[in-house]
């Protein structure tokens, strides 16, 4: 469980607010038009940028007091391109596995299956298609099974077929984790909860 409370955070002449946000168990959809705070919220929320105040907790436990337990419970996939280009699909994953502490070849490679990347597993990351791309970030995400996973826009460029798929694949994992997903096209999503932001703060549905 994720809470934030009382959150800001400036960047530039935008400013993030949320006063009261809490991600039980289940599916939650970051909604919302260009420009509204999504990424920087996820950011957030993923531990991959810090409010300026306020707080947010993992579990009950406050990010900055157990930063590697709370890291440790979430994977991630960012809004951006994807690092490290030059690995190959597999490589890329045993490093990102190597960072959780996820060393076994054969749970590398299951997840590459699971995303349809079986085949690309020696394919250099910048060669891949960017749907491909998008997929090696979710398996990665995946890497561990987090208790959290938060993810930003992770069905750009990915084919109809396979979105449902994976929309179908997260909603189960979501059964018993949480998942807080952003995303242009929430009518393609059966989320347990809806955040719709405009101009950095939830706005009531
Ligand atoms: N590093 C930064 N410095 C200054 N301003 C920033 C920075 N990052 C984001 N912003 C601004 O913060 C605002 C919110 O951006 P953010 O990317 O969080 O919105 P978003 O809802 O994810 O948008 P989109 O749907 O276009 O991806 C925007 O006005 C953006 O220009």
């Amino acid at each position: 469980m994720i809470e934030l409370n009382q959150v800001y955070k400036a960047r530039g002449s935008f400013r993030l607010y949320v006063e009261k946000l809490r991600f039980n168990t289940g599916l939650h959809l970051i909604t919302g038009p260009n420009g509204a705070g999504k990424s920087t919220l996820l950011q957030i929320i993923a531990s991959a940028d810090v409010p300026d105040k306020g707080t947010v907790s993992c579990n009950g436990i406050p990010y900055q007091e157990r930063l590697s337990y709370v890291r440790g419970r979430i994977g991630f996939v960012p809004g951006e391109a994807i690092p490290y280009e030059d690995m190959t699909a597999l490589a890329f994953l045993s490093y990102m596995g190597g960072l959780k502490g996820v060393t076994d070849t054969a749970s590398h490679l299951k997840l590459l299956e699971l995303f349809g990347l079986k085949g690309e597993r020696a394919t250099r990351v910048n060669r891949l298609s960017l749907g491909y791309q998008r997929r090696l970030m979710l398996a990665q995400s995946l890497l561990g099974a987090p208790d959290m996973l938060v993810l930003d826009e992770p069905l750009t460029h990915v084919d109809g077929p396979e979105q449902r798929r994976i929309i179908a694949l997260l909603a189960l994992y979501a059964r018993a984790r949480t998942v807080i997903v952003s995303s242009h096209e929430p009518e393609m999503w059966e989320p347990n909860q809806t955040v719709a932001l405009n101009n950095g703060s939830p706005v009531s549905a």
